[in-house]
């Protein structure tokens, strides 16, 4: 579960951004619209640790990130926040397969490889497990990065612009997935978009402007 409490942050004095308290519980979905340019991938980094916000409180499964430290934040998210985010940053030498293995080993010491391949068969890609990231399709790299995001379980995932490279059928098929999977890990999802088409699909929303 994930809530947030008056939180703050700015880039400079010239775009400074006050949000609205979000929660979303495990097992659900919340979806946070907006036009391009409102904050929608600032507050997805600041909810996932990767920026600190200025001011109010992120509780993550009953824990404030914000006073942790670099390091405690590091392996905080390495434990239990799963990251889709608009680039993919697969390592273009590995395979798929090590990729997803690699989220693993960094978070926990351990390389998961039987427990990546059963991931990466269930989204569908059992037959491209020994390939490069970029012998893939977008969609295909998506599911990908949607593995390597489950691999340590999160109490939080986080998916920022999922769907906007997609044709129609692969944006549902991916908003779909994400919504199963999530209900699967009993696992908080978080969707920033601007992609008008998950509007109309998902009913928990919350729009910043
Ligand atoms: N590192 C940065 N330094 C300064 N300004 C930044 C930085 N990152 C983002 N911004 C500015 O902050 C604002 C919000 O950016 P952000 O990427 O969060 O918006 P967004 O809603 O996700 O946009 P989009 O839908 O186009 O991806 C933008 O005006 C952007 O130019």
């Amino acid at each position: 579960m994930i809530s947030t409490k008056r939180i703050t942050f700015s880039y400079g004095k010239s775009m400074m951004f006050a949000f609205p308290d979000i929660v979303c519980n495990e097992g659900e979905t919340l979806l946070v619209t907006g036009n391009s340019g409102v904050g929608k991938t600032t507050l997805l980094h600041l909810l996932g640790g990767l920026l600190r916000p200025e001011s109010g409180e992120i509780v993550i499964d009953n824990t404030v990130i914000n006073s942790f430290s670099e390091r405690k934040l590091d392996h905080f998210r390495g434990q239990n926040i799963g990251l889709v985010l608009q680039q993919s940053h697969f390592i273009e030498a590995f395979t798929v397969l090590e990729n997803v293995a690699l989220a693993s080993w960094l978070a926990t010491g351990k390389q998961k490889m039987e427990k990546a391949k059963q991931l990466l068969e269930h989204l569908d890609l059992g037959n491209h497990l020994h390939k490069l990231p970029s012998q893939l399709s977008v969609g295909q790299q998506q599911r990908v990065s949607i593995a390597r995001a489950l691999i340590n379980e999160p109490k939080l995932l986080l998916a920022d612009e999922p769907t906007s490279s997609l044709d129609d059928e692969n944006a549902f098929k991916v908003a779909d997935l994400l919504e199963q999977l999530a209900k699967e890990f009993k696992t908080a999802l978080v969707i920033v978009t601007h992609d008008s088409r998950l509007k109309e699909r998902f009913s928990n929303q919350i729009s910043l402007s």
